[in-house]
């Protein structure tokens, strides 16, 4: 059943800006505060990766540290290993993420390891999370298509899903990492991998390669699912996913949900204000259509 409020996770300054042109700290900060104050409430604001790997994350301490943060809202950080913990524990992270993948080449590419290397490396990850009390969350990447691979198997997806999902992960974001699906086959991959983790344990996270992602996640609203992650201004891409546009952009994410009479608590004017800011600073125009009407 189509649930009658949807829980964005933002993921604009880290999805996002990982793979945009460098912008400031600072530039970083004042996105992150305005999306708060646009209402959003859970808002993925750092990456403890290798700076060789992604040098955009590299100031993710200095980000974390000197943001003005709202008491109601959570700021949460990438961790592929103990050393990514460490430091987003350090900078004040309140929720982490691990990320694996359903695509062995995708998983090589992106972490330097394969699927069952970067379980045993999430182990630890879980054990010292859970000793700080810091909620885990996990991504699998690739869930409708590998840009290594092709297909992927659904049953794959389900696969390591449950994996993360039973060594303590509370939520499971499912990447279309390069934006390759389209609603029907969307909607499948949601209901099999819903066979093996509970529907509102799950999340959607579409990138909008090929236009899909809206249409995907319309369809994929009827099983109940009711988080879906989203980028401000449609910033980003994946380093590791040639090509890949951007995450679905949230005002767009948006302005179909309150259409559709389902809440989310934002406010759609400072969220297009917060995502027409952003891409100033990198030079760009949004990436979304809605914030392009709005401002028209
Ligand atoms: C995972 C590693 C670190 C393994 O990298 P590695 O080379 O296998 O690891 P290592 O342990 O051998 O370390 C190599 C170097 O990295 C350093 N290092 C090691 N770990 C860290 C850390 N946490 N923070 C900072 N530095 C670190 C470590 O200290 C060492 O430094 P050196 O001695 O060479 O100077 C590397 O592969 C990496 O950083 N990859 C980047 C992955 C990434 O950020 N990808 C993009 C995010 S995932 C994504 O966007 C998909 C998602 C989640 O959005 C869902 C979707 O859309 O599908």
């Amino acid at each position: 059943m189509t649930p009658k409020s949807v829980s964005i996770f933002e993921v604009g300054a880290r999805d996002g800006l990982q793979n945009e042109n460098p912008v400031t700290t600072q530039d970083k900060i004042i996105l992150i505060e305005a999306l708060a104050k646009a209402g959003i409430k859970r808002i993925e604001a750092a990456s403890f990766v290798s700076p060789k790997w992604v040098p955009q994350m590299a100031d993710s301490g200095e980000v974390l540290r000197n943001i003005a943060r709202q008491s109601d809202v959570t700021y949460s950080a990438l961790t592929p290993n103990l050393k990514g913990l460490e430091l987003a524990l350090d900078a004040g992270a309140e929720e982490v993420a691990i990320f694996g993948a359903a695509s062995q080449s995708f998983s090589q590419r992106n972490i330097n390891c394969s699927i069952e290397e970067s379980i045993e490396r999430f182990a630890p990850v879980m054990e010292r999370a859970i000793a700080a009390n810091i909620p885990v969350r996990g991504y699998v990447s690739c869930v409708l298509g590998c840009p290594y691979e092709g297909d992927i198997a659904v049953s794959e997806v389900a696969r390591v899903s449950e994996i993360l999902y039973k060594m303590g992960c509370y939520e499971i974001s499912l990447g279309d990492t390069i934006g390759i699906g389209t609603p029907d086959n969307a909607r499948r991959m949601l209901e099999t991998v819903a066979e093996k983790v509970p529907v509102d344990k799950l999340a959607l996270h579409f990138h909008d390669t090929y236009g899909q992602a809206l249409a995907n996640i319309l369809a994929c609203l009827e099983t109940g699912v009711s988080v879906i992650d989203s980028s401000v201004a449609g910033l980003g891409g994946c380093p590791y996913a040639k090509g890949a546009s951007g995450n679905l952009a949230t005002e767009d994410l948006v302005y179909m949900l309150h259409g559709l009479g389902i809440e989310t608590g934002i406010d759609l004017q400072l969220l297009a204000q917060a995502g027409n800011r952003i891409s100033q600073a990198l030079g760009r125009t949004t990436g979304s259509k809605v914030a392009r009407a709005i401002s028209g």
